[in-house]
């Protein structure tokens, strides 16, 4: 989870990371949907739904287990159909009920349906997977060479994959979406019950796609994952987006962000506590603790009301709540049902 230190930036940091954002996006949008709906039986699942994601960009469906993420996924992915009643939706440009094939040969899927024989060595299943999309025989042993080393399966190549850790099948399975070269690509949740290094790796893995302009749609249970990877998030709850946002963005709508103020002499800090009486103090670390969103407007009010005091500060951090107050707060979530859902999939 994201730690209070990764949380915490300097005014001037956070002031500059909200204005570049982690990507540039281009301006076509990768995946767009309008009221997209699922109803299996009398459950809705995803009630009416919209999704715009940039091309070049990591966009991140969080939500419970069960609130519906890997249906979106395979609605997209063409695997199911979504009600009749959903609005329009393009995959890659093209429309999804009209054009399925050329959608479907637009992107890769990865995740809880993997296409992995067990029985076949890794190379054996990269090449299958080459065949199927009908790459010259000596390109698709190029191609499977190249991706089994990006993903350090070199070694593990000539093995049945029925033997490989959980790690080394989730790589298998992206460097197998991605021998059709996609320009986009579900994952859904693909490091759920990964090592912590594995799932950094796989992080890692996701940086690359997206500095080489592949659109990346990603499930996660995973707050920091979503943290870490995103230029948007999406917060699924009983069928409906219950907030859209950067990670920033998103943390700002619930209450507990705050600025700190620190002072190395107790004569301006006293100063300080006296002109700023809604703050909370620490005598001890002669710090303040300002409630606010540490947005440019409160950060620069802030600022002239310690002008006006005739102090300067020594220290001024921006502390904003992390992702999981942002999720527990959207989702009524209870920690435990989440927790347990993490178990069953290891
Ligand atoms: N084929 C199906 N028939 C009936 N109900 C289904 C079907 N597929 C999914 N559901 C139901 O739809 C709801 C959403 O399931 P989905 O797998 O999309 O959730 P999820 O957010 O991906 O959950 P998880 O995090 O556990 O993977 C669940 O209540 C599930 O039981």
């Amino acid at each position: 989870m994201t730690t209070r230190a990764t949380a915490e930036t300097t005014a001037a940091t956070t002031a500059s990371t909200a204005s570049t954002g982690a990507h540039a996006p281009s301006p076509a949008l990768a995946i767009a949907a309008h009221g997209l709906r699922k109803t299996y039986g009398d459950r809705t699942v995803l009630d009416g739904i919209d999704l715009a994601v940039p091309g070049g960009s990591v966009f991140s469906l969080l939500g419970p287990n069960g609130a519906g993420k890997t249906t979106a996924v395979k609605i997209l992915s063409t695997l199911v159909s979504p009600d009749p009643a959903s609005g329009e939706i393009r995959v890659g440009g093209f429309d999804l009920a009209a054009e399925p094939q050329a959608v479907r040969a637009a992107i890769g899927v990865t995740g809880q349906f993997s296409a992995i024989d067990g029985l076949l060595t890794g190379e054996e299943n990269m090449l299958l997977m080459a065949d199927l999309h009908h790459l010259p025989r000596s390109e698709g042993r190029r191609a499977a060479a190249e991706l089994l080393e990006r993903f350090d399966l070199v070694e593990a190549a000539g093995k049945a994959a029925l033997g490989y850790s959980g790690g080394m099948r989730r790589r298998l399975d992206i460097a197998m979406t991605l021998i059709g070269r996609p320009r986009i690509i579900f994952l859904d949740e693909p490091t759920t019950g990964l090592d912590p290094r594995s799932r950094h790796n796989m992080w890692g893995f996701v940086r690359e796609l997206v500095a080489e302009d592949v659109t990346v749609f990603l499930t996660t249970q995973y707050l920091e994952e979503a943290d870490q990877l995103s230029d948007r998030i999406a917060v699924l709850s009983d069928g409906r987006i219950a907030a859209e946002g950067s990670a920033d963005e998103l943390k700002r709508l619930v209450p507990g962000g705050h600025v700190r103020v620190r002072f190395d002499d107790p004569v301006a800090y006293r100063t300080a506590a006296a002109a700023l009486r809604e703050a909370g103090t620490d005598d001890e670390a002669l710090s303040l603790r300002v409630p606010g969103d540490g947005s440019q407007h409160e950060l620069r009010s802030l600022l002239d009301r310690l002008d006006s005091a005739g102090v300067e500060a020594d220290e001024l951090t921006v502390h904003t709540p992390d992702l999981d107050d942002v999720f527990f707060a959207l989702t009524g979530g209870d920690d435990q049902h989440t927790t347990r859902s993490r178990e069953a999939h290891r």
